[in-house]
C-alpha cells in the first residue's frame, strides 16, 4: 500500500475515531486537546471496572506508563487483553523505561499481556526496552534516535510491533522497513507531553488505518509539521503549546503532505 499522508489525515477527520487513553496525570489534558484538535475523539479512562467496556467501543487503545501505580497497571492489563481480543490496535508509550526497576518490570508484564501494534518512545526508552544498558534521565532521553536503530529493529522483530523513536529525526521501524521523519523544532522538547502526544496521535491514525507502520509515520509527520507551523507564531514554551494545538486543528491534509519530510528505506 502506497503511503499517502493527506489521505490518512482525511480519513482520521472523516471518522473522528474514539481513542481510549490510559495515560499519565501530567499530560491528560494536553493530549485530549491534541486529539480533539486533529479531529479524533479522546477518552481518558483507567478504572479496572470499566476499561474493558471502554476499549470495546474505541478504535484504538493508548497505554502510557508516565505516572503508573499498581491499581493502574491492573487497568492497563485488562484493557490490553480486551483490545487484543477485539482487534483494536494498542499503542504503548514506555515513559521513563530504564529510569527505575519498577517501570522496567511493569513494561515486561504489559508486553507479556499483549503485543502493541506500535511502541512509541524516545531513544533512551526504546534502548532500555531492548535491554541496552542505558539509564533514562527521568522521562527525557540521553541518546539520539540514530543511536537506537539496532534496539528498534530488535524490538520490532521480538514483538512484531512497529517501533517509533522520536528525536531530531524520528525513526520508525517495522521489520525490515524503516522511515525517517525530519520535521519538528527543538522547542518541542521544552514542553512536557509532546512525546505522549505523538503516541496519542499514533493511536488516532492507527484507529483509521490497517497499516500501523503508516499510522506511526503519519503521526510523527503531523507532530513535526505542526511543531514547525507553531514555531512561526510562537518562540517560547507557553505560547508555543497553544500554537501547536491550533496548528493541529488548522492544517489541511494537502498542506500536511506538502510540508512533511518523510524518507523510506527498505
Ligand atoms: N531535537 C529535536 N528537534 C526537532 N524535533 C524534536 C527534537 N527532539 C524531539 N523532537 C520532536 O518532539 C516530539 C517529542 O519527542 P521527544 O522529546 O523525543 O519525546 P519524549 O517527550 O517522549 O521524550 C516528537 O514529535 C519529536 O519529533
Ligand atoms: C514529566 C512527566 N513525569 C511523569 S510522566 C511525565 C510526562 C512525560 O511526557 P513526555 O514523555 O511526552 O515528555
Ligand atoms: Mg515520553
Amino acid at each position: 500500500m502506497e503511503f499517502n499522508l493527506a489521505n490518512n489525515l482525511h480519513s482520521l477527520r472523516a471518522s473522528a475515531p474514539l481513542v481510549h487513553n490510559i495515560t499519565n496525570y501530567v499530560v491528560m489534558n494536553f493530549t485530549a486537546n491534541a486529539l480533539l484538535a486533529i479531529g479524533a475523539s479522546p477518552v481518558m479512562s483507567h478504572a479496572a471496572e470499566e476499561v474493558e467496556d471502554m476499549v470495546s467501543i474505541a478504535g484504538a487503545l493508548v497505554v502510557n506508563i508516565g505516572t503508573l501505580s499498581p491499581e493502574w497497571v491492573k487497568g492497563m492489563k485488562l484493557a490490553m487483553r480486551k483490545a487484543a481480543q477485539t482487534g483494536k490496535p494498542i499503542i504503548l508509550d514506555p515513559v521513563g523505561a530504564g529510569a527505575t526497576p519498577y517501570r522496567n518490570a511493569v513494561l515486561t508484564e504489559l508486553l507479556e499481556t499483549a503485543a502493541p501494534a506500535i511502541i512509541r518512545g524516545n531513544a533512551s526508552e526504546i534502548m532500555a526496552l531492548a535491554g541496552t544498558n542505558i539509564q533514562t534521565k527521568g522521562v527525557d532521553s540521553t541518546a539520539s534516535s540514530a543511536d537506537s536503530m539496532e534496539a528498534a529493529k530488535a524490538l520490532s522483530l521480538k514483538y512484531g510491533s512497529v517501533i517509533s523513536v522520536s528525536g531530531e529525526t524520528d525513526v520508525i521501524v517495522s521489520g525490515t522497513q524503516t522511515a525517517f521523519v525530519s520535521n519538528g523544532v527543538l522547542l518541542m522538547t521544552k514542553i512536557t507531553g509532546m512525546g505522549c502526544t505523538a503516541s496519542a496521535l499514533a493511536g488516532a491514525f492507527a484507529a483509521v488505518s490497517s497499516d500501523p507502520f503508516h499510522a506511526a509515520v503519519s503521526a510523527a509527520a503531523a507532530m513535526g509539521v505542526c511543531g514547525e507551523l507553531a514555531y512561526r507564531h510562537a518562540k517560547l514554551p507557553g505560547s508555543f503549546q497553544i500554537a501547536f494545538l491550533d496548528a493541529l486543528a488548522d492544517i489541511s491534509p494537502a498542506h500536511l503532505a506538502e510540508l512533511s519530510k518523510v524518507k523510506f528505506a527498505f
